[in-house]
């Protein structure tokens, strides 16, 4: 980039700022916490943990304020109440998302699931829900497919042979086992090369994407070296991505998502329908399965697994539910699933706790709106503080920040589903996988807690509860002891 491109860049950037700020001022905007720098607004102002800032921001400037990314403004929404009020109630105002940068790199902009709107958005989502209700979601047989990757799973984690290890990559191997063989129809073996190509890219992928999320606001950064990584790396998910679907999309429609959602393509065409069912929306559909399907489900897993190593009262507890309410005989099917109640209040205390999307995904304003007296400008980026809900002491009590399962067992010994547990979000962008994630944790975890002992590498030293701000928050790698527990 020579210096007149950039000296043009830095002019322009100045121009759309001070435009942005000017009418912005006039517009009544919530407010921000810090004066916004010229240019980058506050990029430089975030800490590499967002956290603990926005829940200061929260307290210094009240539930609803901005902040600039570049000469974007991001509006960010605390409370449940007013959580609920914008996104469920208003949910035909504010249930867009951007483009971001990676649909660049597609070869066409907005397809898919997770990055369109209106009524490509609508389709793409309703077809990928009935089109994965065929394979099982909701219903038993997606339960034995997990059930049948889960018992894969255990023996992997037995030839550890109660050495330390680090469970991160068997656990991600096998949730995207289960997409990727819902998808084609066929489960790869653990050491196929493909299967492990695409998982070290989907890695990278996870781990580059705060690089990507500033491209989007500052896109002249694509002119620089380290981008062309990123681009390399999208290009290779892609590739792969497009060697599932040549392969697939000729079966059976029944055996397979990719060969069912180009079988209903056909058939929308063929009876004259208009619809937005191509091979890019398939394509890119395939992309956001796979990738908010494998990452969201492992980091919940090693969460729980980390919470399991600090309270070890807390595993024993579920070890001995486990024990009366199933025994050894059987590994935990998901008729199972109501008997173990404190086992489902562990589950949902490490989703509050570890509040892995604790902004949600981005959304976006199509129109000008208003929330309480401010003005939305059109454009403006919006987003859900899952963590201003999950954390609050007003719903949760003074030890909110501690992991305490029986904070969802009610005094009859049911489990309490309050409203305020909203780890997948909310309103009509609510996570599609959900019905998904929650059969898959209650299988893996159960049986992991029946098979195993989970220890920490150095009796009474723990791994901290430290994690690592990527696009969901991972725990910061560790390594544990897997000891087979006696079967009779
Ligand atoms: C513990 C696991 C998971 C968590 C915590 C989680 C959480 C979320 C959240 C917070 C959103 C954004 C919702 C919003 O904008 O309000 C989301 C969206 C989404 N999730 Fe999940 N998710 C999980 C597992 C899965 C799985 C297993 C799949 C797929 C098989 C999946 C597919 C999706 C898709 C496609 C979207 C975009 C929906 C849309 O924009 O219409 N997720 N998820």
């Amino acid at each position: 980039m020579d210096f007149v491109t950039l000296g043009l860049i830095v002019f322009t950037s100045l121009l759309v700022y001070a435009h942005y700020r000017f009418t912005k001022k006039s517009l009544n905007v919530p407010p921000c916490p810090v004066r916004p720098w010229p240019i980058v607004g506050h990029l430089l102002t975030l800490k590499a943990d967002q956290r603990p800032q926005l829940q200061q921001w929260r307290e210094q400037c009240g539930d609803i304020f901005s902040i600039y990314l570049g000469s974007k403004l991001l509006v960010v929404i605390n409370d449940f109440d007013l959580i609920r009020d914008t996104f469920v109630k208003r949910a035909d105002d504010f249930s867009d998302r951007p483009i971001m940068f990676i649909d660049e790199n597609m070869g066409d902009l907005g397809r898919g699931i997770v990055f369109t709107s209106g009524q490509l958005w609508k389709e793409q989502r309703s077809v990928a829900l009935s089109t994965l209700r065929k394979f099982g979601f909701g219903k038993n047989i997606l339960a034995e497919r997990i059930q049948e990757e889960v018992s894969h799973y255990l023996d992997q984690l037995k030839d550890s042979g109660g050495k330390p290890v680090d469970i991160k990559r068997i656990t991600i191997e096998s949730t995207a086992n289960i997409i990727c063989s819902i998808l084609t129809g066929k489960r790869f073996d653990y050491n196929d090369t493909t299967f492990q190509r695409l998982l070290l890219e989907i890695e990278v992928f996870f781990s580059s994407n705060q690089q990507a999320a500033v491209v989007t606001f500052f896109p002249f950064l694509k002119y620089l070296p380290g981008h062309q990584k990123l681009v390399q790396n999208v290009k290779s998910i892609i590739n792969i991505m497009k060697d599932f679907i040549v392969k697939s999309k000729d079966k059976d429609p029944e055996d397979n998502f990719i060969a069912s959602y180009v079988a209903e393509r056909d058939s929308r065409i063929a009876s004259g329908e208009t619809t937005t069912m191509d091979e890019m929306n398939l394509l890119r559909s395939v992309f956001d399965l796979i990738n908010a399907g494998t990452e969201t489900t492992t980091t919940t897993i090693c969460w729980f697994v980390l919470y399991m190593l600090n309270y070890p009262q807390v595993q024993k507890k579920i070890y001995d539910e486990i024990n009366t309410q199933i025994g050894s005989g059987h590994v935990p099917g998901i008729q199972d699933r109501p008997k173990l109640v404190y086992l489902n209040a562990a589950i949902k205390e490490t989703q509050r706790l570890a509040s892995i999307l604790p902004q949600s995904v981005v959304r976006i304003c199509s129109k000008t709106l208003n929330i309480r007296n401010y003005t939305i400008p059109e454009g403006s980026f919006i987003a859900p503080n899952l963590d201003s809900v999950l954390l609050d002491k007003n719903i949760w009590g003074s030890d909110a920040d501690v992991f305490n399962p029986d904070r969802f067992i009610d005094a009859k010994g049911q489990l309490k589903k309050p409203e305020e547990f909203i780890p997948f979000g909310v309103g009509r962008r609510v996570c599609l996988g959900e019905s998904m994630a929650k059969t898959e944790l209650f299988l893996y975890l159960s049986s992991l807690i029946q098979r195993f002992h989970l220890l920490p590498v150095h009796p009474d030293q723990p791994p901290p509860m430290d994690y690592i701000h990527g696009i969901t928050m991972i725990p910061k790698p560790y390594q544990l002891k897997l000891i087979e527990r006696n079967h009779t």
